[in-house]
């Protein structure tokens, strides 16, 4: 479905994209990792038609270079960078419902689920809202239409735990009948999320996995964390995920989304230390609108 055959970018003689060729098919979800500077972003913004290059990229046959309005018609892009527009929302969720033949309904509609009010801040320009605010509504905006590809450039960075679970829920809700590339720095942001990891070093892909399937996008985890001593870091740590605490501050208890669960524990281990239990048990039957 994708495809790119011997890709090859250069900026002003530094050689940022060297030979990459991948084969992508439909329903892969991709974690597209490396350090900064990689080139992820370039290969992207190669699929996306908007860099020359050398060798040959398609979406369905097609060459972004050449076929442009009908590769971003089958194209969802959540921008790494918010564009700086100073259009009022309402005109751009308008405006990006008829560039891409949808429904400015279906765009408020997931807006909505991600906890942003779009009628609310319809007059506000896209540039004076804050970068959650921001967030929200370029997912909205990629979300809201129907796409066989979705590209999402770091996507949950500026997201509150719980947008971020809903976020991971609508990718669940698409993961049969479209094909993810999502870009991070970090395998751990994105491993639950993915089924194959594709990294990337100076211009070159240097690893290409498939990795066992998570079927627990869309799951939640009750959290119960028990601390030696109370800590003002910790607490500052587990009140950003939204966790209440217990017994002065010796008991903590939360959800966290289950494709973030790697990452919570990420935090959580900075922390060793003060830990004397760390509980996690799936919820069932939880649907959150
Ligand atoms: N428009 C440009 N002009 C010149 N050099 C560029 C341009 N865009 C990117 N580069 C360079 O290309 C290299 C790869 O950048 P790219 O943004 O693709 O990396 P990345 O893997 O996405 O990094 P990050 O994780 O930091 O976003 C970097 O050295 C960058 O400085």
């Amino acid at each position: 479905m994708i495809r790119f055959d011997n890709v090859s970018k250069i900026f002003k003689k530094a050689q940022v994209l060297a030979g990459v060729s991948l084969d992508i098919q439909l329903g892969e979800r991709i974690a597209l990792i490396g350090s900064n500077g990689a080139g992820k972003t370039t290969l992207i913004r190669c699929l996306l038609g908007e860099y020359t290059y050398g060798g040959e990229v398609s979406i369905d046959g097609k060459a972004p270079r050449t076929h442009r309005a009908d590769v971003l018609g089958k194209v969802g892009f959540v921008p790494q960078l918010p564009p700086p527009l100073k259009m009022p929302v309402g005109q751009l969720v308008t405006f990006a419902a008829a560039v891409c033949k949808s429904d400015p309904r279906r765009i408020h509609a997931i807006a909505d689920r991600l906890g942003l009010d779009v009628d609310a801040i319809a007059a506000r320009p896209f540039n004076r809202l804050s970068g959650g605010m921001k967030q929200k509504l370029l997912i909205a905006i990629a979300l809201g239409r129907d796409t066989q590809v979705l590209v999402m450039d770091e996507p949950a960075a500026n997201l509150d735990p719980e947008a971020r679970h809903i976020f991971f829920q609508l990718l669940a809700e698409r993961q049969d009948n479209c094909t993810m590339i999502i870009s991070s720095h970090r395998l751990d942001e994105v491993a639950a999320l993915v089924n194959r990891v594709i990294e990337m070093d100076m211009g070159k892909v240097v690893l290409d996995d498939r990795v066992a399937d998570d079927s627990g996008m869309d799951t939640l985890l009750d959290c119960h964390v028990d601390l030696r001593r109370a800590d003002p870091a910790i607490a500052k740590a587990l009140e950003g995920w939204g966790f209440a605490a217990r017994n002065e501050g010796l008991s903590w208890h939360g959800q966290v989304a289950g494709p973030d669960r790697l990452r919570f524990l990420g935090m959580v281990s900075r922390y060793v230390g003060l830990l004397t239990r760390i509980d996690m048990q799936e919820v069932t039957g939880v649907t959150l609108q």
